[in-house]
């Protein structure tokens, strides 16, 4: 098929790359000319495990442009602009100026497929701003393994109101052999708000416990963990209790749900309370610094890990940047490292310079390279964050969320 994508960004890219790679013909577009530039000669915008060398497998099949018009032939076109939470409510200009410019350009008989995670009713709205068949095909990777996630997802969710578009868009996800459901498009919006609102509130729910487990002599959380994973109804998945969730999404579609909800008169309480709980991590991990340390005034801090998870150079909310920032509060110089994420806020050094030349030390992200770097750690104040450390070798100067003294 000749498919566009609208909107170059994590999941454009991602799917880009991945139905060229099941022989499709990929007209990419984004109003960002240098992205544009940059992915026609091979240059990825973005940092995921296997993404450049699916871009350049494929570049035969793959045409990256900021002009709309090269999308007239396509079969369908998949909108994955940003849909960013302004003031706490969700943003739709993106998708709404997409949707203008594709209905000067679609053929009439061509499919609209949303793929952004819009409030239920936008897909729709887009449908009727444009006259054509629109389809809410909610993704749900995970930056990381985002590849793995689009070529091998749990489940293909299809929202639409006629039955051929909705077959065509299943026509382009039957390769990966994931169970399909057929839903309404408002369905399928609310499926994706659903899903990252539970899974944030797992989240915040081991966190949590990992408060309590603190306050508990011989109680670490991660057993804790353990113990109700085995339950086949809990599941293991999404139950380590750390610093609390960021990232483009998680943070986001939280707020634009709950806001939405209230405007609905059915505010959704458990969601409210997951996001109240999370935004309390960053300051919980400075607090854990400070137990120990006293006043962080003039002191020197290191924070491993700056992207809102490994395997990832995306700072967007990343708690990382939030603890960088209360350090600097506080009146600390702070240090960072980070594989590949990048910040301006704090002094990006090696791995050893931030450790060497700070006394405290806050592990932020689980990059596997900060596994067993306890010998570094040796004689600093240490926060781990993410719980990779063994806290037995570290001694007094140590603090682990979740870990009862
Ligand atoms: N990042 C992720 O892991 C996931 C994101 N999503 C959803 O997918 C959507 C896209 O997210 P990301 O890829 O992270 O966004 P992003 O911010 O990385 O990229 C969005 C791209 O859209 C472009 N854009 C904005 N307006 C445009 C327009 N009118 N025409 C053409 N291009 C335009 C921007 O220049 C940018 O390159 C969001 O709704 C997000 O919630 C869903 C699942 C996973
Ligand atoms: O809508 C989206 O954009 C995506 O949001 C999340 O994916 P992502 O944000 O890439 O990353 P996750 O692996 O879900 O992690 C989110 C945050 O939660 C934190 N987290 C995750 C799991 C866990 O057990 N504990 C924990 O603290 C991570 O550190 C990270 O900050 C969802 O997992 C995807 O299914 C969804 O498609």
């Amino acid at each position: 098929m000749k498919i566009g994508v609208v909107g170059l960004g994590y999941v454009g890219i991602v799917t880009s790359a991945v139905l060229a790679n099941q022989g499709h013909h990929i007209i990419g577009v984004d109003i960002d000319q240098k992205r544009v530039d940059g992915l026609n000669c091979s240059v990825n915008p973005i940092y995921e495990p296997g993404l450049d060398e699916l871009l350049k497998k494929n570049t035969g099949r793959l045409f990256f442009t900021t002009d709309y018009s090269f999308l007239r032939e396509v079969d369908l076109a998949f909108i994955s602009v940003s849909t960013p939470t302004v003031n706490g409510e969700i943003y739709l200009d993106y998708v709404f100026s997409a949707a203008k410019s594709l209905s000067k350009v679609l053929r009439k008989d061509a499919v609209i497929v949303m793929k952004s995670t819009v409030l239920p009713g936008t897909s729709r709205k887009v449908r009727e701003i444009t006259g054509i068949e629109t389809v809410s095909n909610p993704e749900f990777l995970k930056e990381g393994t985002a590849i793995e996630d689009s070529i091998r997802p749990d489940r293909v969710v299809i929202g639409s109101t006629s039955k051929e578009a909705g077959d065509l868009v299943e026509e382009v996800w039957k390769f990966t052999n994931a169970p399909i459901l057929r839903t309404t498009p408002e369905e399928a919006e609310m499926i994706k708000y659903a899903a990252n609102s539970f899974l944030a509130m797992k989240v915040s729910f081991i966190n949590e416990i990992a408060n309590l487990c603190e306050k508990i002599p011989g109680c670490d959380v991660n057993n804790i963990a353990k113990g109700i994973g085995f339950d086949k109804r809990i599941s293991p998945y999404f139950l380590r209790a750390g610093l609390g969730w960021g990232g483009s999404c998680f943070p986001k579609d939280t707020l634009a749900i709950a806001s939405y909800a209230r405007s609905m008169g059915t505010p959704l309480r458990l969601v409210e309370a997951a996001i109240q709980v999370n935004n309390e991590r960053p300051r919980k991990a400075v607090g854990l610094l400070k137990e120990m340390m006293g006043s962080l005034k003039d002191r020197r801090i290191c924070v491993l890990g700056v992207a809102f998870k490994p395997d990832t150079d995306d700072t967007r909310e990343s708690v990382s940047i939030k603890i960088i920032r209360l350090l600097k509060e506080d009146g600390a110089t702070v240090f960072a490292y980070d594989p590949k994420a990048k910040t301006d806020l704090a002094q990006m050094t090696s791995l050893d310079e931030c450790v060497n030349m700070s006394e405290g030390v806050i592990i932020a992200t689980e990059w596997k390279e900060f596994i067993g770097i306890e010998e570094k750690l040796k004689g600093k104040y240490v926060v781990d964050g993410r719980r990779i450390l063994n806290p037995s070798v570290l001694g007094y100067k140590f603090r682990a969320i979740g870990l009862g003294e």
